[in-house]
């Protein structure tokens, strides 16, 4: 099987603009000023990474200073020479890749051949490798803010790593925090930051930004809004038919193979679901999906006055990485604003919950607890490998999810090695019906 991860990368999002370099804000002059910030780009040749270091790239050309310094990288071991070309670059410190000893010995090798082609012959990270790479990474002693991008719940790990060293945490990752709940916000409440963990996703970072300096007690409702994917207005029935490579078609974002599978199924906005139900505090009952198809609103908040606050901006993922990576400050210029002297509609519509039913699955999976929000991601996984591999039909992919959900036992304790076995049952158990 080829699997998701491995399929050709999306393209990133073309330069915002031509316009002249804007001027940096007086705080990210005093980010700069006082010395960069130093991250660690986890899932570097991903989407979410490859946009990163677009941002990274672009904030550091401003007047004023470079505000941030990258010190390592992480990737799997599908694109080695994307990760040497990023290494050299960025002159990073630490090199990871999930692959192995051979694999980071031709990490090594591309890395001195392109450094010697770059004039810089004397540039010789530290090169790690293994399943454990990556949280080695996210715990470098010299980091002030991890950026996950890796997709799946094989980020828990790192994003565990990274709080448990006081790092600030981007996270792109959304699985880790389904998956980690409690224990994820335990980290970040332990590390004793403020803000330590710093929503990367779309709809979180423009509720994060609706929410800021305000208080908990006049939030009604968090809606959030789903580009309805490809298949936005099938039925159920027409769901039978549809195609990995149909649903590869996003409408509206170019990202990873898991992500855009995720979104056509409505996955995605299941998990995001909870993921704001974790990140900010409100019951899942009070969180709402809306299907806005241009992707321009990113969400919303209601309050009790009856007032709304959306957050609006063109589909572009560097405007929320870069938030996350200069938290609180904005970077000028990370991405393009709307045009308001363009005639434009925005839509809104219900979320047909009789074709998409994860969002309503999640929110189930939720209110039980425990191990059940990490059983809904790893069976989700496993179905979305046998869709992409032909295996099964689209619809199977949430069906399998409810089997094996209804099917899971919590064990009532709530630590890393309950979370991993839940996982492993869970694709074991999703694998035995996707057989079937
Ligand atoms: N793309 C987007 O616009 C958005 C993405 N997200 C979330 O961000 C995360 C990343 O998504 P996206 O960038 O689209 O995914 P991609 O598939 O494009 O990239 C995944 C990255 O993770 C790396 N990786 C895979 N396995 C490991 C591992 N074991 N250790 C270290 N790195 C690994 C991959 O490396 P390799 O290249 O070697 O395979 C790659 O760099 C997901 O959780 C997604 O839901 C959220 C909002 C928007
Ligand atoms: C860009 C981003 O945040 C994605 O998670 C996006 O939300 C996917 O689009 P859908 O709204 O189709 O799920
Ligand atoms: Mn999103």
């Amino acid at each position: 099987m080829s699997s998701p991860s491995a399929a050709p990368r999306p393209q990133t999002t073309p330069e915002p603009t031509s316009e002249p370099t804007p001027e940096p804000t007086p705080e990210l002059r005093a980010l700069a000023a006082a010395g960069p910030r130093r991250i660690v780009v986890l899932g570097s040749t991903g989407s979410i990474g490859t946009q990163a270091l677009d941002v990274v790239r672009a904030a550091n050309r401003l007047d004023g200073g470079a505000p941030f310094r990258v010190v390592a990288l992480a990737a799997g071991r599908g694109r080695l020479p994307l990760l040497a070309e990023q290494a050299v670059e960025t002159r990073a410190a630490v090199v990871a890749t999930s692959g192995s000893g051979e694999d980071a010995q031709e990490l090594a090798r591309r890395i001195g051949e392109r450094a010697a082609a770059a004039g810089a012959g004397d540039y010789r990270p530290e090169i790690l490798h293994g399943p454990e790479a990556a949280t080695a990474a996210a715990a470098h002693p010299e980091a002030d803010l991890v950026l996950n991008g890796i997709t799946g719940s094989i980020g828990l790990a790192p994003t565990l790593a990274a709080l448990r060293a006081g790092h600030r945490l981007a996270l792109a990752n959304k699985e880790s925090l389904i998956a980690g709940g409690a224990l994820v916000k335990e980290a970040a409440a332990a590390s004793g930051r403020p803000d330590a963990l710093i929503p990367v996703d779309s709809e979180h970072s423009a509720l994060a930004q609706a929410l800021r300096g305000g208080s908990a007690a006049e939030v009604d409702r968090l809606v959030l809004t789903a580009s309805g994917g490809p298949f936005r207005g099938r039925t159920r029935a027409e769901l039978e038919a549809v195609t990995p490579r149909e649903a590869l078609r996003h409408p509206t974002w170019d990202m990873g193979v898991m992500v855009t599978t995720n979104s056509a199924s409505m996955v995605n906005k299941a998990l995001e679901v909870l993921e704001a139900h974790l990140l900010f505090d409100v019951p899942l009952e009070r969180i709402d999906v809306v299907v806005h198809p241009q992707s321009v609103v990113h969400s919303m908040v209601q309050f009790v006055d009856g007032s709304t606050l959306a957050q609006a901006s063109p589909p572009d993922m560097r405007l929320p990485i870069a938030l996350g990576l200069a938290w609180p400050h904005r970077v000028p210029g990370a991405a393009a604003a709307c045009d308001w002297t363009r005639a434009t509609e925005w839509t809104f519509e219900p979320l047909d919950r009789d074709a998409f039913p994860a969002v309503e699955l999640i929110k189930a999976a939720g209110e039980r607890g425990g191990t059940h929000p990490a059983v809904f991601n790893a069976a989700n996984e496993e179905a979305v490998h046998a869709f992409h591999d032909g295996r099964i039909r689209f619809p199977a992919i949430v069906d399998t999810v409810e089997t094996v959900l209804g099917e899971h036992q919590d064990g009532g304790v709530l630590d890393l090695g309950a979370v991993l076995e839940a996982e492993r049952w869970a694709r074991r158990r999703a694998q035995e019906v996707l057989a079937r």
